[in-house]
């Protein structure tokens, strides 16, 4: 089903995305309670998170403190390799999602978990927000024969143009683009549903979906009736779990909601029309402030990265850094430079081919940030 919504085969229904994330605690048994609960709820695939840690951080992001009652480990390093699968654990989760029939993917979170999610033949791979400006990871993506669920949080109209661009050169057209707002949870009046149609108007070859992290489902139930034809929602067994995405996410009850109202929507025609206006999805839905807000389109025409998604940016954005140790006076090539998240952070990832061929003022050692201070004017 989902290749016919990508391939714009079939316009008028849903595929359902349960992004388990990190909501398994780091723990293979309740990772597989929660596919079966997917699966129960109605949903078409169940989403993890997959990382090489040392691909997607530097060792100074990975040994900084992380202070939070969500913590796992006294480091960020520490917190995020309690969180990760080994290779082995996610084939068993695979193995047990075909098992039961349920779709089974990740977000490729570095260049190394990409080989990985080819290797396991995934259905799709989705590229996170954190990514979407990652124009290398990208373009690898692009060149493989496997669908993409691309999100936006986090991201700039002219970034998602060239998201649009790499596809177009590499002949890719079996990709989907999510709005997305990175903020957990976003408000409302963060939503921004009114970037849907946006979307839709400006790739009108590109299906369109949603990732949301408000809370509540009324919002994504608005988003369906938008024009988006892929959702994804964090899904959770309990919202009040220690951990930072719990919160937004949906609990059982709510998703089976969702997937009941995606078959309503069908049965009631809505989804023939490629796009509700937005007094039709409030009537439909029977209105609220928060819906008003969600839809508001005072801010939907360009897309910018908004004050609520800062936190976000500046603790999972991705920054270019110094693949090996660089010299005074070198002028820098791609073998030179990669894409991590960065502590500090520095020239964000979507300046990548800008800092090709500039020469560098200072040293700078592997792993340590390209800042603004080190390149020649
Ligand atoms: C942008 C992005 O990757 N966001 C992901 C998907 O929505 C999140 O699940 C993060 O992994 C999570 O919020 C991180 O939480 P912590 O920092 O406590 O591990
Ligand atoms: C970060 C992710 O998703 P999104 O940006 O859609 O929230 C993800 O899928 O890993």
């Amino acid at each position: 089903m989902l290749l016919d919504i990508i391939e714009r085969r079939k316009q008028n229904d849903v595929y359902l995305i349960a992004e388990i994330g990190q909501n398994h605690q780091g723990c293979l048994e309740t990772a597989k309670k929660m596919i079966l609960s997917a699966k129960r709820a109605g949903c078409n695939c169940v989403k993890f998170q997959k990382s090489n840690l040392k691909a997607k951080f530097t060792r100074t992001a990975l040994d900084r403190r992380y202070i939070s009652d969500h913590a796992w480990g006294q480091t960020y390093g520490e917190h995020k390799e309690y969180l990760e699968f080994s290779k082995e654990q996610y084939r068993q989760l695979q193995a047990y999602s075909n098992e039961i029939g349920i779709d089974f993917t990740a977000s490729a979170m570095d260049e190394l978990s990409l080989d990985f999610l080819v290797e396991l033949k995934v259905p799709f791979i989705k590229i996170g927000s954190g990514d979407a400006n990652n124009f290398p990871l990208l373009k690898k993506a692009a060149g493989l024969n496997v669908p993409l669920i691309i999100s936006t949080g986090m991201q700039t109209m002219s970034t998602v143009d060239r998201i649009v661009e790499i596809m177009r050169q590499a002949s890719n057209n079996k990709y989907a683009l999510m709005h997305c707002v990175s903020a957990y949870p976003t408000p409302p009046e963060d939503c921004n549903l009114g970037l849907i149609t946006t979307l839709m108007r400006r790739f009108p070859n590109v299906p369109i979906g949603y990732s949301g992290h408000e809370l509540g489902v009324i919002i994504t139930q608005a988003a369906i009736l938008s024009g988006a034809r892929i959702i994804e929602r964090h899904f959770t067994l309990d919202k009040n779990q220690k951990g930072s995405d719990h919160r937004c996410s949906l609990d059982p009850n709510e998703m089976e909601t969702l997937a009941r109202s995606i078959v309503e929507f069908k049965s009631n025609d809505y989804l023939s029309s490629p796009s509700l206006t937005s007094a039709e999805v409030i009537s439909i839905l029977g209105g609220g402030k928060e819906l008003e807000q969600a839809l508001s389109i005072s801010k939907t025409n360009e897309k910018y990265i908004l004050e609520c998604e800062l936190p976000c940016r500046f603790k999972l954005g991705k920054s270019i850094v110094a693949s090996r140790n660089l010299l005074k006076g070198q002028i820098i090539q791609a073998a030179d430079i990669a894409i991590k998240v960065s502590e500090p952070s520095g020239i964000y990832a979507e300046r990548y081919f800008e800092i090709i061929n500039k020469q560098l003022t200072d040293n700078v050692n592997e792993d340590e940030p390209i800042t603004e201070h080190v390149l020649s004017a």
